[in-house]
């Protein structure tokens, strides 16, 4: 005897067999199942029903044929940093932290109800949702070249904050965690189950079946880490195992970066604890990272941005005026680099990221505040941005300041969705460094008064 999971909206429930039942995930009227809010909170709910649904497993599946699901809702995320930042600073890291735990308690929730869960993925499972999927205690891979798990937040400056960066090193180990961590790394079906992250891979179609044979198996509904015999590593092993990683990411962004740092310490922090505590300590770490301007700035251009300019350039309608902001960027940098010593511009560069060859000063052109006008910023970011102290900063400074002005003076009449666009092209195409965002992101951060400060050196 079962009974009925709670109603639900993203999720469609039927009972494949006696006593298995099936969770579909297809979010109405999407194209691709995300993460949103609801759906969070109706997977959250399906957990809490599950120990006491009288099911002998459940089989969760995708009902779109895009991909399983490509994470938490990227747009919504964008939303919350403007919540979470009007809100006084003492108060913002407790909200940040109570919005965003639903998502990996859900999970936790999922793999201790004591029932079999088995995921039968076809496609990607990409951030929140290959987390859901490490949540379940069996994953079915289809043999297909677009089923992949990956855990890509870091290019948006986030951390995987479903517990993902508890779960895949414990499966993986450390080693073979972090590139999928840190640099977006995917695994491939075949790669999935070699790696010990998936244990099958069928034919495209047989994949829920081989997961109700697993479930008829009547296997234990238990998770690696929480059995009795699971070794918990000491701390001192596990920072010296991420100790020469530490550093050359530390060389390698300079610092700009947070979410790598974060998601280092998720991993150094996290993996010697018991899996409830490690789970809150990587929320903890993540609502320290979403009050931040990085993560809203890196999902504004790298993520909506892009798919604005993917859209444009598919319907061959993509602005020239995307180019002529880089190249405008690239000549105000130029400009810039006029009125100092060249090897303290290149080390000014270096220091910010900027991923750009600084091309040799021409004449010296005044940079006109005028085209800021009065914009407020958002708020105080907490970086150097906000006041550049020593050499480097303060040439960097007048380097990004410089090309804000640039990009304001050919991208004046843009719309909100086009200026993401072009964030994402003066990044890509300019080397705008990724961190800010663009430059119209660090102008709406920072606001007029914050450019005119860092172009005050160079304005005359
Ligand atoms: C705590 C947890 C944190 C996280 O999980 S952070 C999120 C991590 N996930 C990602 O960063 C993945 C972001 N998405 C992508 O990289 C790409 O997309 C894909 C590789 C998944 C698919 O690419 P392609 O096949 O070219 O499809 P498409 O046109 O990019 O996307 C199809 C539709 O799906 C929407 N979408 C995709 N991912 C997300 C997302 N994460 N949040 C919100 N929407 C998303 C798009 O916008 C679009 O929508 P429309 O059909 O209306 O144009």
């Amino acid at each position: 005897m079962t009974t009925q999971p709670p109603e639900l909206i993203e999720f469609r429930y039927e009972l494949l067999e006696d006593g298995i039942g099936h969770l579909v995930f297809d979010m109405p009227g999407r194209t691709m199942n995300v993460f949103s809010n609801r759906a969070i909170h109706e997977a959250e709910a399906v957990a809490d029903w599950l120990g006491s649904s009288g099911l002998r497993g459940l089989v969760i599946s995708s009902g779109k044929t895009t991909a399983f699901c490509a994470g938490a809702d990227l747009g919504e995320l964008a939303q919350a940093y403007a919540m979470i930042i009007a809100a006084p600073e003492d108060q913002r890291w407790q909200i940040g932290r109570d919005h965003f735990a639903p998502i990996g308690r859900a999970f936790r929730k999922l793999e201790t109800a004591d029932v079999p869960v088995a995921f039968a993925i076809n496609g990607l499972a990409l951030g929140g949702g290959c987390e859901f999927a490490l949540a379940g205690h069996y994953r079915v891979l289809a043999d297909t070249p677009a089923t992949a798990l990956g855990l890509p937040e870091s290019l948006v400056g986030l951390l995987p904050g479903g517990g993902g960066t508890q779960r895949l090193p414990r499966l993986v180990g450390i080693e073979a965690a972090m590139p999928v961590l840190l640099d977006a790394a995917r695994f491939t079906a075949a790669d999935a189950v070699a790696a010990g992250v998936a244990h099958r891979v069928v034919p495209a179609g047989q994949e829920i079946a081989a997961c109700v044979e697993w479930i008829r198996s009547g296997p234990q509904p238990k998770q690696p880490w929480d059995r009795a015999d699971y070794r918990i590593p000491s701390a001192e092993e596990v920072a010296a195992r991420l100790a020469g990683l530490r550093r050359a990411r530390q060389e390698e962004t300079g610092g700009h970066y947070p979410a790598i740092t974060a998601i280092l310490d998720c991993v150094e922090f996290g993996l010697p604890l018991p899996m409830d505590a490690a789970v809150g300590k990587e929320i903890d770490i993540f609502a320290d990272l979403i009050k931040r301007p990085e993560p809203r700035d890196m999902i504004s251009s790298l993520f909506l941005g892009k798919q604005t300019w993917q859209k444009q350039r598919k319907s061959g309608a993509l602005p020239e005026v995307y180019d002529s902001i880089a190249a405008a960027i690239r000549q105000s940098w130029a400009n810039v680099a006029a009125r100092f010593e060249p090897a303290d511009v290149e080390a000014a560069a270096r220091w910010a990221r900027l991923s750009a060859t600084i091309l040799p000063g021409g004449p010296v052109q005044p940079v006109s505040a005028r085209v800021l006008g009065e914009h407020p910023g958002i708020a105080p970011t907490g970086i150097w941005i906000d006041a550049p102290q020593g050499q480097d900063q303060v040439i960097a400074g007048a380097l990004l300041g410089a090309a804000v002005v640039a990009a304001l003076e050919h991208g004046r009449d843009l719309d909100a969705d086009s200026r993401r666009a072009a964030d994402f092209h003066s990044i890509s195409a300019a080397g705008f460094p990724a961190y800010l965002g663009g430059p119209f992101a660090l102008y709406d951060s920072i606001g007029s008064d914050g450019v005119r400060r860092l172009i005050a050196p160079i304005a005359s």
